[in-house]
């Protein structure tokens, strides 16, 4: 039997705007909460304009979405757009793609419609991929400018890196390009295409997920202020939408800012 949640997962409330730091006993627990907080933006948005979109990322938020959105009951995901945040430029059978491993653990699990999956081309350079996967986007949004996504869901890796946008490069500072390439990642593999800021900084609802006391430090870096350019997750700022980070108690060790754990019913 898994841990249940201690609180009502539905009773995380919506707030338009302000960041919420949410810290779980353990990543066991905060994965079915994560699982009732998608659930809960999908039935918003298929109530607003009758499509959910979601930008998936990769890292451990495969697994764990892969074991609890399909756990869910009556879970309708027949008007999900899913795209990627990030993705390899690798191909789809490689291990290290994105797409590959939710395809395999996640989309074969639940009722998305292959056409409800916005993935990249491997077969093209890095470049005409961003190009087509841009391309890919807004048609796939054709009332925006830019994609406005219901949801985002991001990780953070050991050096504050969110999506591919890696700390002191350049393209921190895109401005025009929803899409980017970048072919230098300093994590394997190196070729790999983006959302960058613009997009990502529009989207409903932002929820980064990060456990494990190695992200600490970084952690404390991101979400308390240190000296330097703030890492790539801390300009993770969505401007009219909701930011969570729904953390683990390992991972919040470091930190002093004021938290909810939602154990205690109080807090909420
Ligand atoms: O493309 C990648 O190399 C990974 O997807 C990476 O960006 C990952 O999302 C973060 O490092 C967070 O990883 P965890 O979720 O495992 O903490």
């Amino acid at each position: 039997m898994l841990p249940q949640p201690s609180f009502p997962p539905s009773s995380i409330p919506v707030r338009m705007s302000g960041r919420r730091v949410v810290v779980f006993p353990s990543a066991a627990e905060l994965g079915p909460a994560l699982a009732h907080l998608v659930a809960s933006r999908a039935d918003k948005a298929l109530l607003d304009h009758g499509r959910f979109s979601l930008g998936l990322s990769g890292g451990s938020l495969v697994s764990m979405l892969s074991k609890e959105l399909p756990a869910l009951p009556d879970l309708d995901c027949s008007h999900w757009l899913a795209g990627f945040c990030d993705e390899r430029l690798v191909p789809f059978n490689d291990g290290e793609s994105t797409y590959g491993l939710y395809k395999n653990q996640l989309f074969s699990k639940i009722n998305i419609p292959d056409s409800g999956v916005l993935a990249i081309d491997p077969s093209l350079s890095v470049q005409e991929c961003a190009e087509d996967y841009a391309r890919k986007l807004k048609e796939a949004f054709p009332k925006e400018d830019i994609p406005v996504f219901d949801l985002l869901l991001l990780g953070m890796g050991p050096d504050g890196h969110t999506c591919s946008l890696f700390p002191d490069h350049p393209l921190l500072e895109e401005t025009q390009k929803i899409v980017a390439p970048i072919s230098d990642s300093p994590k394997p593999p190196p070729q790999r295409v983006t959302m960058t800021f613009p997009m990502v900084n529009l989207a409903r609802c932002v929820v980064f997920v990060s456990t494990g006391g190695s992200k600490a430090p970084v952690l404390k870096q991101v979400l308390e202020g240190g000296e330097g350019p703030a890492l790539p997750a801390a300009r993770v700022v969505p401007s009219h939408g909701e930011l969570f980070w729904l953390i683990d108690e390992p991972a919040a060790a470091s930190l002093t800012l004021q938290v909810e754990r939602p154990g205690s019913a109080a807090k909420l």
